[in-house]
């Protein structure tokens, strides 16, 4: 197994950006393992970056011009998070490999699949870990309903859904005015943003994690920040691979920042961020699948013999899953806490209880491109 740590117990991190995702997606998580820390940040702006390391207790900051590189070159630093706009993914996790360091990339992976490709390739060339921060796949409750859909219990799966949808007057308080998600040059869409949680979501659900899925179609609603490049939200239906003769179909809504309702749009909407499953002898739904530790329920909604046999269904029920069925995780742990135990593991050569495929992430990537693709051309990030 790889081994680029030159610290026998504890795996040290560097960040580089001084990123809002930074202290959910790492820092935290980092303080209640045992075998990581995050040891400096790196941050173009020096104030800023003295500003983040102190309030979250970093030992070292690189600022100005050089310091994304200087951290990367620090001896100290056996792991990268790249938690920088998602055009500068690609760039950042190969100068991080190829300066051996393992690396955690936050999600979307790229903003194509060729460049994920070749993340993974020099990954593998130089023995070393590079994972995508869907962190949502390694919660117990992601786990729990792929188990209840493959397990047979309600049948094959008839089709897919996600509703993933933040009203405006969340986003208003989530993103920045010109947030980097609104710029086409650093891979910016809801598509790259929402999308790929909700095209993951039902591919792992379903078992279909390592499957590019056939687009069939796809709606855009322009963001006015470039209304002919980004997208606001978009409304795409694929083509599961289908598990019998029966139809097999997905669909997936995003979106940013759905208007109000009603009288003038003056009806507040609520966030939804849902995956259901059809199947033939029923329903599950997992109800706040991207964020799942901060609450989420799994409704398993049996509804009898698809064939028409006289058979009554069974009970429907609600399951909550904070930990596997076998005890391991821990009190309160977050997706990204979870993820911070498989990704330390695998750097360790212990088998993590989850892992996400280097295929995953560049079928994830096909499935982007193919939706950008069906929408028009100008859109299209390939
Ligand atoms: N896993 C999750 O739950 C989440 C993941 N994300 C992902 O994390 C990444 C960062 O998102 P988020 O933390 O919201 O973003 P922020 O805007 O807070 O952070 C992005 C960082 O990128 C750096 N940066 C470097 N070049 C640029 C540039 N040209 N324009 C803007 N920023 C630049 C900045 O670093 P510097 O400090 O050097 O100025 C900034 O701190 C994205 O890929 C996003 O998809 C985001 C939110 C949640
Ligand atoms: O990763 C994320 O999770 C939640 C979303 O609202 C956000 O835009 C995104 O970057």
């Amino acid at each position: 197994m790889p081994s680029a740590s030159t610290s026998p117990t504890l795996l040290r991190f560097g960040i580089l950006g001084a990123a809002r995702i930074g202290p959910e997606g790492l820092i935290k998580p980092a303080r209640d393992h045992p075998e990581a820390t995050v040891t400096a940040v790196a941050c173009r702006d020096p104030a800023r970056g003295t500003q983040y390391a102190k309030k979250w207790g970093i030992p070292k900051v690189y600022s100005g011009p050089e310091g994304y590189h200087e951290l990367i070159a620090d001896p100290d630093v056996d792991a990268v998070y790249v938690a920088l706009p998602n055009g500068l993914h690609y760039e950042w996790t190969m100068r991080a490999l190829q300066a051996g360091k393992h690396v955690l990339i936050e999600k979307p992976i790229t903003s194509t699949a060729d460049e994920a490709r070749q993340i993974f390739a020099l990954a593998e060339e130089k023995g070393l870990v590079a994972l995508e921060a869907m962190h949502s796949t390694f919660h117990p409750a992601t786990q729990r309903v792929r188990e209840i859909v493959l397990s047979g219990e309600l049948g094959k799966v008839k089709s897919a859904e996600v509703m993933f949808r933040v009203p405006t007057w969340m986003t208003f308080f989530i993103f920045e005015k010109n947030d980097m998600r609104y710029e086409y040059d650093l891979a910016g869409g809801c598509s790259m943003d929402m999308g790929v949680y909700s095209i993951d979501a039902i591919r792992y659900a379903t078992g279909n994690e390592t499957t590019a899925l056939e687009v069939t179609s796809a709606t855009a609603t322009p963001h006015p920040a470039d209304p002919t490049r980004i997208d606001r939200a978009m409304h795409a239906t694929y083509a599961l691979p289908a598990a019998s003769d029966s139809v097999t179909v997905a669909e997936t809504t995003t979106d940013w920042a759905a208007p109000g309702w009603g009288p003038f749009g003056l009806l507040p909407r609520m966030p939804v961020d849902t995956l259901t499953v059809r199947l033939e002898r029923g329903a599950v739904e997992l109800y706040n699948f991207v964020s799942p530790h901060l609450y989420h329920y799994i409704a398993v909604r049996p509804t009898g013999d698809s064939e028409g046999a006289a058979t009554t269904a069974a009970a429907a029920r609600t399951e909550k899953v904070y930990r596997y069925a076998d005890g391991r995780g821990g009190e309160g742990w977050s997706t990204y806490r979870y993820q911070l135990e498989a990704f330390v593991d695998r750097i360790r050569g212990r088998t993590p209880w989850v892992w996400i495929e280097p295929m995953t992430s560049v079928t994830e990537m096909e499935t982007v491109e193919r939706v950008y693709a069906k929408v028009n051309t100008s859109s299209s990030r390939v």
